[in-house]
C-alpha cells in the first residue's frame, strides 16, 4: 500500500496547474491522495481522482495529523493558521508549501531541485521536514541562470522584472482582461473608422483609464495600457518585499550567505507589474567575476539545467522565442539578449522568461513530493 499524501489548495490557480502536471507525469500512481478543503468538507473529491474519498476539513488538525506528507497551495493565511497548530500537536510529517510564510525560517528549505538538489538532499539527511516553493520570479530566474551560478561566475546581478497579472492571483488576471475590454469598448467606433485621429483614440483610452468606474479593485490602479512599478509590501526603506526576495531567496536556495559561512551574492533591482497574463520576464545585468567569452556563457547557460534554452541574440529569434506568449504553458526557460555591455567585458546583459505558475509555483512542489517519496 502506497503512502498517503494530503493535498490542500488543489482547486486554486496554483493548485490546478499542480494537479494537471501531476496527472501528466503520472504522479498519482505513487501515493494515495487525501483531498482537503477549507470550504467544502464532505464534498466530492475531483472527478478525475479515481477512488479518492470525500473532501476532508483542511482545518481539522486530528485528520491532518494522520498524514505523513502534506502538500499545500492554499496560501499564506492557511499556512499561518494551520501549520503551527499541527506541529504543536506533535505532527512530524513532511510539509511541502507554495506560500511564502515559512520560506525564510531556519528549519525550512526553499526547493528548486534542478538548481539546489544537494541542499535538499543534505536537509533530508539531517531531518528537515519543511520544504517550501520559492518566489516565482526568483525560481524562474534561477532556472535560466543556473549555469552561471553553478560555475560561481556571478559577482553581482541586477534584475529588472516584468511580472504578469497571475502573480496576484486569478482575480487579478480577470481584472486585467476586464480593463482591456473596457478600454477597447471606449474607443471601438473610432478604431473601426480608419480616418479617426490616433490622438483622439489615445485621449479616449486615457479618459477610460482615469475613470473612477474602471475595474481596479484588485490592482488598485489601471494596469491595462499601463504598468505598476511596485509589487508586494512596502518594507519602509524604499525596497518592495518582492525586490527583497531576489537576494534573500536566491542565496538561501543556493545555500550561500552568512548563515552558510560564505559571502552572499548581491542581487537587487526593481520589480514591475505589467499586463502579461502568466509569464514573468526579467532583464538582467550581470557583473561576471571574469571576462568569459559570450559563446562560453551560452554553453554554460544551456548546460545549467535541462530547461534553460539559449536564444540567439538576433531580432527574429528574440521576437519569436523570448516572449510570454511563446513561453506560456511550457516548461522552457529561454535566456536571450546575451551580449557584453558598454561598461566593460565583465558586464553581461540577459533577458529571460518563465511561466510563473509552472517553474514559478507548481513544478518545484511536484518534484519535491517525488523526492520525498523516493521517486526522483
Ligand atoms: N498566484 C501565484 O502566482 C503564486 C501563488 N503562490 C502561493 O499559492 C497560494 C495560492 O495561490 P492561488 O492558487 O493563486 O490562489 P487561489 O485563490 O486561486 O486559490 C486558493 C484557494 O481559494 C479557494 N477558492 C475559493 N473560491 C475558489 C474558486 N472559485 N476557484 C478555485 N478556488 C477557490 C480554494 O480553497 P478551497 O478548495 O479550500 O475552498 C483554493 O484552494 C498563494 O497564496 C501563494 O501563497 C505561490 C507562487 C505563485
Ligand atoms: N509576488 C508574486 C507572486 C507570489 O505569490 O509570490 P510569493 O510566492 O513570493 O508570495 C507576484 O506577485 O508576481
Amino acid at each position: 500500500m502506497s503512502q498517503a499524501v494530503g493535498l490542500v489548495g488543489w482547486r486554486g490557480m496554483v493548485g490546478s496547474v499542480l494537479m494537471q502536471r501531476m496527472r501528466d507525469e503520472n504522479d498519482f500512481s505513487l501515493f494515495q491522495p487525501v483531498f482537503f478543503s477549507t470550504s467544502n468538507a464532505g464534498g466530492a473529491a475531483p472527478s478525475w481522482a479515481d477512488g479518492a474519498g470525500a473532501l476532508q476539513d483542511a482545518y481539522d488538525i486530528d485528520t491532518l495529523k494522520k498524514l505523513p506528507v502534506i502538500l499545500t497551495a492554499q496560501g499564506g493565511d492557511y499556512t499561518n493558521a494551520v501549520y503551527p497548530k499541527l506541529r504543536a500537536a506533535g505532527w512530524d510529517g513532511v510539509w511541502i508549501d507554495a506560500a511564502s510564510s515559512l520560506r525564510m525560517a531556519d528549519d525550512a528549505i526553499i526547493v528548486l531541485d534542478p538548481v539546489n538538489r544537494p541542499v535538499i538532499d543534505a536537509a533530508l539527511k539531517r531531518g528537515v521536514k519543511n520544504f517550501i516553493g520559492g518566489n516565482c520570479t526568483v525560481s524562474c530566474m534561477l532556472m535560466g541562470m543556473a549555469g552561471l551560478f553553478n560555475e560561481d561566475l556571478i559577482d553581482w546581478m541586477s534584475s529588472m522584472t516584468y511580472q504578469a497579472a497571475s502573480g496576484g492571483g486569478a482575480q487579478h488576471m480577470r481584472e486585467l482582461l476586464t480593463q482591456f475590454g473596457t478600454l477597447n469598448a471606449a474607443v471601438r467606433p473610432l478604431l473601426d473608422d480608419p480616418a479617426a485621429a490616433i490622438l483622439e483614440i489615445d485621449r479616449g483610452v486615457l479618459t477610460a483609464q482615469q475613470d473612477a468606474d474602471l475595474a481596479r479593485e484588485h490592482f488598485g490602479v489601471p494596469l491595462g495600457g499601463s504598468l505598476i512599478p511596485w509589487i508586494d509590501k512596502d518594507l519602509g526603506n524604499g525596497v518592495s518585499r518582492e525586490e527583497w526576495k531576489a537576494e534573500a531567496e536566491t542565496n538561501k536556495i543556493l545555500g550561500r550567505g552568512p548563515a552558510f559561512g560564505t559571502p552572499a551574492t548581491p542581487i537587487d533591482g526593481l520589480c514591475v507589474r505589467i499586463g502579461a497574463m502568466r509569464c514573468h520576464s526579467q532583464a538582467l545585468t550581470i557583473k561576471l567575476k571574469r571576462n568569459v567569452p559570450l559563446d562560453e556563457v551560452a554553453d554554460i547557460l544551456a548546460q545549467g539545467s535541462d530547461w534553460a534554452k539559449v536564444v540567439p541574440n538576433e531580432r527574429e529569434a528574440t521576437m519569436q522565442q523570448l516572449t510570454p506568449v511563446a513561453v506560456t504553458g511550457t516548461m522552457d526557460i529561454p535566456v536571450g539578449r546575451l551580449r557584453k555591455m558598454s561598461m566593460g567585458d565583465e558586464y553581461l546583459s540577459a533577458f529571460t522568461v518563465g511561466d510563473q505558475l509552472l517553474w514559478g509555483a507548481a513544478e518545484p512542489l511536484r518534484r519535491m513530493l517525488r523526492i520525498t517519496l523516493g521517486e526522483l
